[in-house]
């Protein structure tokens, strides 16, 4: 399958000055990636380990106190390759949205409240598609709502009309008019109930294959990526700690703390108690020597404490970060 996100050794950390004091939180903290063509790729992982840093990282949304501090992000847009940091702002702009668009966590962030949803449209699709008219960019919301499978009437409501999965649902709608190549989805189901959980990740999955672009999806909910996922990178302090095909991870994590990730999901009629890693994850500003895991890790060795553990590879396409790989 094509590239067309290749993430090279990337630092995006928060730099904040506290009473005078610098402070830097290390969000992102030399990850590589790969994005492929036709894929879904799954970022798991606690809270505050960094995967939305790491979207904000792909979609080109670095505002302080974030800084890219090292490394590259390259777009692959099938005429060549697209150095993302080292264009100006004005190219990266054109390529918001259609080359790469981006799903939030929360739906009334993008939605303008005092606007009917067909203005939002309106408004987002003459800004981009320069030329279009009002009557040609309402046909298009129009045909998209429509190839969705959602109800026409939408376009004539204001946001706090729709319910809350209407609301998500009709900002993933906005987010792929222009058929991008890449949609980046930050844990698209947030507050949502379960029902309506299952509705909206359908949606996401049935436009990533029916577009053929990449999902990039972020979300803790391990079910889900068993679920939809080919890929699965897990993240750890800033970290990807393990890598593979979402089956491979499942059938055999190698990682302790994917192991703790998958045996916290709830099993059907397992009653027993689920498992999850003792304690809770470090502080990104004040890491832990060597292997970042360490103090919650189960099965640490004296070398874990000491070193950073390299990237061992386990399994085509499957990688970890752990010394009990070393063999
Ligand atoms: N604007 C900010 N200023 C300072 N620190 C921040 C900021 N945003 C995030 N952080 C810190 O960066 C780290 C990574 O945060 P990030 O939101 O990327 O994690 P996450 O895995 O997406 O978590 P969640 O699932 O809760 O969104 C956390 O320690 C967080 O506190």
């Amino acid at each position: 399958m094509k590239k067309l996100i290749e993430v090279k050794k990337i630092k995006a950390y928060y730099v904040l000055d506290i009473f005078g004091k610098q402070r830097t939180v290390r969000a992102v903290d030399g990850v590589d990636l790969d994005v492929l063509e036709g894929s879904v790729h799954g970022i798991a992982g606690e809270s505050g380990c960094g995967k939305t840093t790491l979207l904000k990282v792909l979609f080109a949304a670095i505002e302080p106190p974030l800084r890219m501090i090292d490394g590259k992000v390259y777009y692959l847009n099938g005429t060549g390759t697209i150095d993302l940091y080292a264009i100006d702002e004005s190219e990266r702009k054109k390529l918001r949205w259609s080359f790469a668009s981006y799903v939030p966590q929360g739906s009334m962030s993008v939605l303008n409240p005092v606007l009917k949803i067909k203005d939002t449209f309106r408004d987002f699709i003459s800004s981009h598609l320069k030329g279009r008219s009002k009557i040609e960019a309402y046909e298009m919301a129009r045909e998209h709502i429509r190839d969705l499978g959602l109800p026409l009437k939408i376009l004539d409501a204001y946001p706090h009309q729709l319910s809350g999965g209407m609301r998500q649902r009709v900002t993933i709608a906005l987010a792929t008019v222009l058929k991008p190549k890449v949609i980046i989805a930050d844990e698209p189901t947030t507050a949502l109930d379960v029902v309506t959980q299952r509705g909206v990740i359908q949606l996401l999955k049935d436009i990533q294959s029916r577009q053929g672009s990449a999902l990039v999806l972020v979300t803790h909910d391990m079910g889900v990526h068993a679920n939809i996922s080919d890929m699965l990178s897990v993240m750890y302090a800033g970290k990807i700690i393990e890598e593979g095909r979402t089956e491979d991870l499942f059938e055999n994590p190698r990682h302790p703390y994917t192991q703790y990730l998958i045996k916290s999901l709830p099993r059907f009629g397992d009653r027993s108690k689920r498992e999850s890693p003792p304690g809770s994850p470090p502080s990104l500003f004040n890491l832990p020597t060597g292997c970042a895991f360490h103090p919650r890790c189960p099965f640490k060795m004296v070398k874990c404490e000491k070193e950073e553990p390299v990237i061992f590879n386990v399994g085509e396409s499957h990688k970890v970060a752990c010394w009990l790989a070393e063999g």
